[in-house]
């Protein structure tokens, strides 16, 4: 699924009120119908309404709502922020309707005196500012937003909280800015709603479709996307009756070292159970035994040396590779992670270690092959790539290095993000905090190990890796709790998740 800047939504807007056609005040009162009826789906007549309107639609949006609910036996009340500027447009047509039906307590707000009394079970509705807010809130605005905000009450924000601008929050106050229990957000959500520190404004949110015409969405270009089931399972390699395990690849995984070995049985294990044909994991030496009873599936390669990677198989037999979760970053294993993004000549994913490695070492970054995986976490990605201030400053970040080393960079956090060569970016919503969990990682890197070695391009190979690894953790959390979630739980129900994932027709 496309996502789109506030502008583009706006631009969306007015094509399918050109093209559909429908009138401005219609498509409100459609937008206002679907939060109206949200609304009255969860709470019900002994809440009161309380409606906070700005001037702009977004307040025409609340006063629809006010309306609408009120033929629904709601009581309500209207709080109109007064700039003394008359309301025009829709906004004022809904204002006359409210004064028509003669159900909703109207009042204005000139001063922050006017802020009303509340009830600790009235539902305060927060329609001041939408997808038009151009700067962070100051003055009246802002001091009606921290008197809701001192409130024990329930706040449901229509389309965003007001305050929060709709991409890059750099230089907002928070303060200002609501702390809505749900977000009701129109036709789309907004990008900002995708990164973990506006939680605390956003609340829950859910996506009401208003309707915008799908030519206009079509048309409207976008680099942001929500990766969603229906794309993952048309990536998803179908098995035909005469496959054998040649023809799934044989993947090669160069991991643990001394006393973390265990980062190369669950990378192991979860490439396995993503479908490789064949696996053969390079270990230490005294990794073998190790690595022969944990995984009997897999086939060993002994390195020299007793305790850490220092050199690594011909690479002939492997379609695919897979390199650092538990290696470590001592000289000897330098060296040969060096060597190897010099000779490797199929797809390979970057890990854990290697990627400190590479952080110790950036003049190797650009002989990096193209279309490399790499999946740090935002540790190993500031060490990388440097600070940045919030998750809008990252993900830009992430696309720049992605067009510039020509690789697919995997940006793992609540909402994981991939970023491609060619400058898209994917937002991953699968997934669980249960997930944040040793081992975690290691098992990403043996899913996307695995799809590759089955040919998988690797930007689907990401995608779907990221998708399917956020899934499997949702599946097993619901059978595990969040708390008790660890990794080798993940891939436990890694088999549940292409279940499902068969279960959605791609078509
Ligand atoms: N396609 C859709 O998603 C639809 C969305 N709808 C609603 O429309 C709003 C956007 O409305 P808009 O009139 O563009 O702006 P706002 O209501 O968000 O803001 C009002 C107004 O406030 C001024 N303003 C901006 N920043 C500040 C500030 N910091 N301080 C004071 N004033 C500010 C500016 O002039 C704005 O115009 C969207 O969110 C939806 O709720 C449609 O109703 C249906 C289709
Ligand atoms: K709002």
């Amino acid at each position: 699924m496309k996502l789109f800047s506030t502008k583009q939504i706006a631009e969306v807007d007015r094509f399918t009120i050109e093209n559909e056609p429908v009138t401005d005040i219609d498509l409100m009162e459609r937008a206002a119908m679907q939060i109206t009826t949200w609304i009255d789906q969860r709470f019900s007549e002994e809440n009161k309404m309380v409606f906070f309107a700005g001037p702009g639609n977004n307040g025409g949006d609340a006063l629809a709502v006010s309306r609408q609910l009120a033929e629904r036996g709601y009581r309500g009340a209207v709080y109109l922020l007064d700039f003394g500027k008359p309301l025009k447009g829709s906004p004022a047509i809904n204002w006359k309707r409210l004064e028509e039906q003669g159900k909703v307590e109207l009042h204005r707000i000139q001063s922050i005196d006017d802020f009303p009394e509340t009830n600790p079970s009235d539902i305060l509705i927060d329609g001041l500012f939408g997808s038009g807010l151009s700067r962070p809130l100051e003055g009246l605005p802002a001091s009606i937003v921290r008197k809701i905000n001192g409130l024990p009450n329930k706040v449901i924000a229509i389309d965003i909280p007001s305050g929060l601008m709709g991409e890059d929050n750099s230089g907002n106050i928070p303060e200002n800015i609501v702390n809505a229990y749900f977000t009701l957000t129109l036709q789309f959500p907004k990008i900002s709603f995708l990164f973990s520190e506006n939680e605390r404004y956003t609340g829950s949110w859910e996506v009401l479709p208003i309707g915008l015409h799908p030519e206009g969405i079509a048309q409207t270009p976008s680099k942001l996307f929500l990766v969603d089931k229906k794309e993952v399972t048309g990536m998803i390699p179908r098995r035909s009756r005469f496959a054998h395990k040649g023809t799934f690849g044989h993947a090669l995984l160069i991991a643990g070292s001394y006393g973390k070995m265990g980062a190369s049985v669950l990378a192991s294990k979860a490439c396995l159970r993503a479908g490789t044909g064949l696996l053969t994991s390079h270990v230490p030496r005294m990794g073998y035994s190790i690595i022969q009873t944990a995984v009997p599936e897999a086939m060993t390669s002994v390195d020299p040396h007793d305790s850490i990677f220092t050199e690594f198989p011909d690479l002939s037999p492997f379609t695919a590779v897979g390199i650092g979760p538990g290696i470590g970053v001592k000289s000897n294993t330098r060296k040969a992670l060096h060597e190897l993004l010099e000779k490797v000549q199929v797809p390979i994913v970057f890990d854990a270690d290697a990627l400190n490695i590479l952080s110790e070492n950036k003049e190797w970054l650009k002989q990096l092959p193209e279309n490399s995986i790499l999946t740090p976490h935002p540790g190993e990605f500031r060490r990388l790539a440097g600070e940045s201030v919030n998750t809008w400053e990252r993900i830009q970040q992430q696309r720049q290095m992605a067009r510039e080393l020509k690789v697919i960079i995997v940006l793992k956090g609540a909402f994981t993000t991939i970023a491609m060569p060619d400058g898209k970016l994917f937002f991953n919503a699968t997934g669980n905090p249960g997930m944040a969990t040793a081992g975690s990682g290691d098992t990403l890197t043996g899913i996307i190990l695995g799809l590759l070695a089955q040919s998988l391009p690797p930007q689907h190979a990401a995608v779907v890796g990221v998708f399917l690894h956020g899934l499997a953790g949702d599946l097993a959390a619901r059978k595990k709790s969040i708390n008790a979630l660890i990794a080798s739980d993940i891939t436990e129900f890694l088999g549940e998740a292409f279940l499902e994932m068969e279960s959605v027709s791609a078509f």
